[in-house]
């Protein structure tokens, strides 16, 4: 049984406002939030001129494990997550083996209850071979969050983009279909084009042209027609164009909208700009694309078109980065830093501290519909992230917790800084230490 833990007079940001208030911590949940006396065998955290957020939800991430653990594994990347405030993840299907069957979700959590400190869950892939069990699966009762990882783009196992696995998936899918958007056909004709003219080194600020708008845009119309012709509940994943900001609407709650997006933070804070300094360092799929575009997200974020935002935390070792563009593994690491540049974007007057709790916290909970998680509620699982937005540190190697050692941020200072992060009610990181044996729960779906 966790110790009771008090955290006192800390500025809570929560549902739209910011108050300051006692909050107990007693058996994973938060039993009461108001103006609370010590008990006497309470561990009593002065939060006096901190602010205390839920625990940030991260929507997507790819920790590697199984099969890709000399990139990342779920503990180091929990460690990772947690000292960046985040206390619950949504993993990918894109480890080795593919997550495509139920046996292979099951193993992934099995692998999380001894190794993850944050809470988990798993998409469940999707391609033209397993479709059939996919829809013959009850999603919607799937331990965790019950999701579809569909991806277009995705070469080999994970591919899902021709017009009749498409239409039949969209026609008998129960859950969520979560889709990382971008036009394949469209993408292999722009890569031939400029191999002809530069070989495998094609200089990487191409990748924005390669990996185009157009690819993008087409890629999400044609999921958003498919889900309008059947009803589907559609999740856009990573958005990267200011163009399909405009295919999303904002003038209903998220909980009746049957099509939703996100943003990852690469694509808020870097653009084609940082091409020439950081290279293929900054290679992601979708790409990382203009200034107006980073604009257009941060526009579409704060008028509620884009619902969400997640890191799509990516890691490679430098030696898979580190090679001429066709070879250099798309994708970095970001989930450690995730909440760092969303307090920074504040510092800089460009987001409300309640708007990235309603866009990290809340809306991930509400989107997925995870059980008492999300928000700073009596009842609800004590995830919590207590923040000091009068610090400066810079992000460095000898800082950096991911297994592949690097980040894209390295010589970033940042405002702001995470010091304490709590999951079910145990203080798991506590700044500089961390509880190791303390581990997450799978995420569960509200009935
Ligand atoms: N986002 C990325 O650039 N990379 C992802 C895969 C993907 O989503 O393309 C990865 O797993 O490395």
């Amino acid at each position: 049984m966790n110790q009771r833990i008090l955290i006192k007079g800390s500025t809570i940001v929560n549902e739209g406002k910011t108050v300051i208030a006692d909050v107990l911590l007693s058996e994973g949940r938060i039993a009461k939030i108001g103006k609370i006396e010590a008990e006497p065998d309470d561990k009593v955290i002065d939060g006096t001129g901190k602010h205390l957020f839920p625990g940030i939800i991260d929507g997507q991430v790819h920790f590697r494990d199984p099969g890709a653990t000399h990139k990342a594994d779920l503990h180091t990347e929990s460690k990772a997550a947690v000292v960046g405030g985040v206390t619950s993840f949504i993993d990918m299907p894109n480890t080795i083996p593919n997550t495509l069957t139920m046996e292979r979700l099951n193993e992934k959590y099995e692998i999380a209850s001894k190794k993850s400190l944050a809470n988990y869950s798993f998409f469940l892939g999707v391609n033209g071979d397993n479709l059939d069990e996919v829809i013959k699966t009850d999603t919607t009762k799937l331990m965790g969050v019950s999701d579809d990882g569909l991806y277009f783009t995705k070469k080999g196992n994970l591919l899902a983009d021709n017009p009749e696995t498409m239409e039949k998936l969209f026609a008998n899918c129960k859950s969520i279909i979560a889709i990382h958007s971008e036009k394949e056909q469209i993408v292999e004709q722009n890569e031939e084009k400029y191999r002809e003219m530069y070989g495998d080194d094609v200089p990487v600020k191409f990748h924005p042209i390669i990996r185009s708008t157009q690819a993008c845009y087409e890629a999400t119309e044609r999921a958003i027609g498919l889900a309008e012709k059947h009803g589907a509940r559609l999740h856009i994943l990573h958005l990267t164009t200011e163009a399909e900001t405009h295919l999303f609407r904002n003038d209903i709650p998220l909980e009746e909208k049957k099509i939703t997006t996100e943003v990852s933070v690469h694509h808020l804070w870097f653009s084609d700009e940082d091409y020439e300094r950081l290279g293929v360092l900054i290679k992601w799929n979708p790409a990382i694309k203009t200034k107006k575009d980073k604009e257009g997200l941060l526009q579409a974020l704060l008028d509620d078109r884009i619902d969400l935002i997640t890191t799509d935390h990516a890691p490679h070792t430098l030696e898979e980065k580190q090679k001429p563009y066709f070879q250099s593994m798309s994708g970095a690491p970001m989930v450690q830093h995730t909440l760092n540049c969303m307090l920074e974007f504040h510092h800089q007057g460009k987001i409300s501290l309640e708007k990235i709790a309603e866009k990290m916290c809340h809306n991930p909970a509400r989107l997925y519909r995870m059980y008492k998680r999300g928000y700073i509620r009596e009842g609800y699982y004590a995830d919590l992230t207590l923040v000091d937005l009068n610090q400066s540190w810079t992000v460095a190697k000898d800082n950096i917790l991911y297994k592949c050692g690097w980040s894209p941020l390295e010589g970033t200072t940042f405002h702001n800084k995470v010091l304490k992060t709590f999951v079910n009610g145990n203080l798991v990181y506590d700044e500089g230490n961390f509880a190791e044996d303390t581990f997450g729960m799978a995420i569960e779906v509200e009935a």
